[in-house]
């Protein structure tokens, strides 16, 4: 029999590093092609928070270049604000720390583990340590160090430490080197893309083993940094209480007042009234007995919804369909943003939208893309609650068919902005079923269904129109030409006709006498702005009007307008010149290109 003193002698505490070194999949390092993902999405996480903190917009550069068969180099440099040198070795050295886990407002980054995590991921794999480069503005040089873990103490071990020059004025570069594969290249490409998607404020260059692309920034406006705000009182526990009631030397009503978001004196007074408490005791000097009634007293009073607007940030619909049309081409965009409301006291706002046709895959269910406080969620998209939501909406009344999600065409976009993302594990893969935001998600997608739906039935019913309207303009050339025949009168240009059944903008390149003569009308109901691209080896240099815009290519001329057509106008522009090339139109709305029905 093994004796308790025996037992005893095997009992010691364990370090947060030994303990996730044991579990790194906690953490999102369950395997190689796993990790180089994990190791990219933190660093740039970190990357894109410090960036919006110090209001610079982010220049982020990521590279992974194989060193031998088995390990590969994990490069991310930012121009943030650069971190202290003190604090760098900490910061990448240490689980557990960082600035924002005490602070209620929405960030990327919540517990201080994910870059530590990676560095102690890389010299689990290949004992190489990770090199930080970090600085924090012109007046200060570069500190560059090499850290590793004590994983004993969860303590950083300084490898080396020296100062260098660096071109960058402020930013950070690490430099992480660990055993992984490149299989899931394609997955890793998908994360900066909708990580750009969601940070259209962002510029992002990736070279993968010497491929590379950049993610070009859709706005040049940083958006604000959300702010910290109090604890909400209906959003704290009994723990958390006690703790900050133990350190708080004031009476219970300027401790509930200073302490809480939306607290003023009457809810204070209520409060303690419903607690059975004098206003004028000392907070910290409360029984166990009395916090508990205190604190089931603020939860019972009626209290306003956090400051949301101050501690969240939402991407916007402008700019959520801005950056979907960047990187996928759609016939059909809409966004919703919610208005902002609480589960638990924390503050969420639930952002969305769908897009239909253009390059989105026909076959199989809907892709769906989904976002926590602009991070995409790349794993176990079957255990989160955004998946059951968009399984749950009826999507047949949208006239769309439905295996759990829709199937075609379909892009669904869900991005859940809270000072307090419920998710499912310290890896942060899947958003939790909380019932709050699960509604909120629901209601969103049926708003977006029911534009989808009027979408589909205009599209066609437009095509039945277009189909009898092309009906019978298939047969207007062949009577014209009857027509012809029998006055004996020269064949005459029958596409206006044409134009005017089909209800479309259609433009007309001709060239008489060396006269180019581009002639574009409006045939539709509706007033049309439109950029008309001319690319041909005439220079035009006599053109009327003359281009808003020429670039010469390989000698030729790309020439642009731009023109804006009441129903019915029609425009011209004439030039000398042979009158080869081609002539290309775009719709234009909003400052965006759209399809509009054209014939060149
Ligand atoms: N590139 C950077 N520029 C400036 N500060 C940084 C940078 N990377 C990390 N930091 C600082 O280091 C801290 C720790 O980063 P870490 O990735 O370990 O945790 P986190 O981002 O706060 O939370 P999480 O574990 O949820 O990702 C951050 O809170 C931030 O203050």
């Amino acid at each position: 029999m093994v004796l308790a003193e025996d037992l005893a002698k095997q009992q010691r505490s364990i370090s947060v590093a030994e303990f996730f070194e044991k579990n790194k999949h906690l953490l999102g390092f369950d395997s190689p092609t796993r990790g180089i993902i994990t190791t990219i999405k933190e660093a740039v996480d970190n990357a894109l928070d410090a960036c919006e903190e110090a209001e610079v917009l982010p220049d982020i550069f990521v590279g992974i270049k194989k060193v031998d068969a088995e390990v590969y180099r994990i490069t991310v440099e930012d121009n943030g604000p650069g971190i202290v040198p003190e604090n760098v070795p900490p910061v990448f050295g240490k689980l557990l720390y960082g600035s924002r886990f005490h602070q209620i407002r929405q960030s990327r980054g919540q517990q201080g583990i994910g870059i530590s995590a990676a560095v102690l991921y890389a010299q689990l794999t290949t004992g190489i340590p990770t090199q930080v480069v970090s600085r924090t503005g012109a007046k200060a040089r570069a500190h560059r160090f090499e850290l590793m873990i004590k994983t004993e103490t969860n303590e950083p071990e300084i490898v080396t430490h020296e100062e260098i020059d660096w071109d960058r004025t402020h930013g950070t570069r690490i430099e992480i080197q660990f055993k992984s594969t490149l299989a899931a290249k394609k997955r890793l490409v998908d994360y900066l893309r909708l990580t750009a998607i969601v940070n259209p404020h962002a510029r992002i260059t990736a070279d993968i083993d010497g491929e590379v692309t950049t993610f070009e920034r859709v706005s040049g406006e940083v958006p604000p940094c959300p702010k910290p705000i109090l604890p909400h009182p209906h959003g704290i526990e009994f723990g958390a209480l006690k703790r900050i009631a133990a350190a708080n030397t004031g009476t219970v009503e300027e401790f509930l007042i200073g302490s809480f978001s939306k607290v003023g004196k009457k809810t204070a007074d209520e409060m303690i009234a419903l607690a059975n408490l004098k206003p004028a005791r000392k907070v910290n000097k409360l029984e166990s007995d009395e916090l508990k009634r205190l604190l089931d007293a603020m939860q019972a009073v009626k209290v306003p919804a956090p400051p949301a607007q101050q501690c969240l940030s939402p991407i916007g619909e402008d700019l959520i369909c801005k950056g979907l049309e960047k990187e996928i081409q759609l016939d059909f965009i809409k966004a919703r943003t919610r208005p902002s409301t609480v589960y638990g006291g924390h503050s969420f706002i639930i952002e969305a939208a769908i897009g239909y046709g253009g390059k989105v895959p026909a076959e199989g269910t809907a892709q769906l893309f989904r976002f926590a406080n602009r991070v995409p969620l790349l794993y176990q998209q079957g255990a989160c609650a955004i998946t059951s939501c968009a399984s749950q909406v009826n999507w047949k009344s949208y006239g769309l068919s439905q295996q759990g999600l829709p199937m075609g065409p379909v892009l669904i976009m869900v991005h859940v902005a809270s000072t307090n993302v419920p998710f499912t594990s310290e890896s942060k893969d899947a958003v939790a079923s909380i019932p709050e935001i699960e509604r909120e998600v629901v209601l969103v997608l049926q708003e977006l269904g029911r534009e989808l739906k009027t979408y589909l039935y205009r599209r066609d019913k437009k095509k039945q129109q277009d189909d009898r309207a092309r009906a019978i303009c298939s047969v207007i050339p062949e009577i014209a030409a009857k027509v012809s025949e029998i006055v004996e009168l020269p064949l005459v240009d029958t596409s206006p006709i044409e134009g005017k059944i089909m209800r479309k903008v259609v433009a007309k390149k001709r060239t008489v006498d060396g006269k180019v003569r581009i002639d574009v009308n409006n045939y539709t109901a509706k007033e049309v702005t439109l950029v008309l691209y001319n690319l041909s080896r005439d220079a035009a240099e006599d053109a009327k009007p003359r281009p808003d815009f020429v670039d010469s290519i390989d000698g030729e001329y790309n020439k642009v307008w731009r023109c804006t057509l009441d129903p019915g106008e029609a425009w011209q522009i004439v030039y000398t010149g042979s009158g080869d090339g081609s002539v290309d139109l775009r719709g234009v709305e909003d400052g965006r290109k759209v399809v509009v029905d054209l014939d060149v």
